[in-house]
């Protein structure tokens, strides 16, 4: 389904500001795996993203998704594989636009998947029908311009134009990290439910350990631009934050630990 092998992106090579962004990323996911990405500031996880959507290409390694190989693929070929939602409510859709006009965009750039599904007659209501589950009565507000919505209203909006055409890959960008606690609940039961409901293959980055652990079958920690930490089904359903964090002073103590051998090598 998505398949990364030997991943590497370093900026600025050779220079001062020489930085590691991703350090031999391995990484498969099957159909239906929905994981959870949480690692300190720096530590890779949107270059990973954006390794994956096509808007970095990586210095050395294999990106495949369904089978094919999309290494070289630019964004705009690989969007139709694609939903991706941002952190920022605005990133997502077009203010000057109606919800209607937005979700007719969203659904041609998918459109070859969703013709299959033969939904393409009665596009209206296949509108109407997907905005119903988001239970914020945007159903009956079609001709209302984007722009006039709250912010957590234009992120379900959003959540669902990345996911209504069932894209192979859902990526995840903190998208509820810009809200307030509240709204924050509801996008996280939403994503929830929209994952489940199509068994979409996800991947989310959040700072709230909490959320990484209340959502998904797979949790992963990066780290300097490795994956350090990589948890599945019945292991992840037995994490706590506290074993999380115990996990996490353990990795990076270690780390700390070789940064002063070193230093006393030095
Ligand atoms: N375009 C770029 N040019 C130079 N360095 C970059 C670029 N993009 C990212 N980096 C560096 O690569 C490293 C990884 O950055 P990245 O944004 O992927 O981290 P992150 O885990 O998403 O961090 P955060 O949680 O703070 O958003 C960082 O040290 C960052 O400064």
């Amino acid at each position: 389904m998505l398949h990364l092998q030997q991943i590497n992106k370093i900026f600025n090579e050779g220079t001062s500001d020489e930085k590691i962004a991703l350090d031999q990323i391995n990484l498969t996911l099957e159909k239906g795996d929905f994981v959870t990405v949480i690692g300190s500031n720096g530590a890779g996880k949107s270059t990973l993203m954006n390794m994956i959507s096509g808007v970095l290409s990586p210095d050395v390694g294999k990106i495949q998704i369904e089978n094919k190989d999309v290494t070289r693929l630019p964004e705009f070929k690989r969007s139709k594989f694609i939903g991706r939602v941002f952190q920022d409510p605005m990133a997502g859709t077009a203010p000057s636009m109606t919800i209607e006009e937005n979700l007719a965009m969203a659904f041609s750039r998918n459109k070859s998947r969703a013709l299959r599904k033969g939904v393409d007659k009665n596009r209206k209501e296949f509108f109407k029908e997907s905005l119903k589950t988001l239970h914020l009565n945007l159903e009956n507000r079609l001709n209302a311009k984007v722009g006039l919505l709250s912010g957590g209203e234009r992120q379900a909006l959003s959540l669902l134009m990345a996911t209504f055409t069932q894209p192979s890959i859902l990526l995840l960008d903190e998208h509820t990290a810009a809200l307030d606690p509240s709204r924050a609940r509801l996008i996280t039961d939403l994503t929830k439910e929209l994952v489940e409901k199509d068994q979409l293959t996800t991947i989310m980055v959040t700072h709230n350990m909490q959320q990484a652990l209340d959502l998904g079958n797979r949790l992963i920690m990066m780290d300097k631009g490795q994956i350090i930490l990589e948890v599945k089904e019945e292991e992840k359903k037995k994490l706590t934050i506290d074993l999380l964090m115990k996990e996490f002073q353990k990795i990076r103590g270690e780390t700390m630990l070789s940064d002063k051998t070193l230093l006393s090598i030095d």
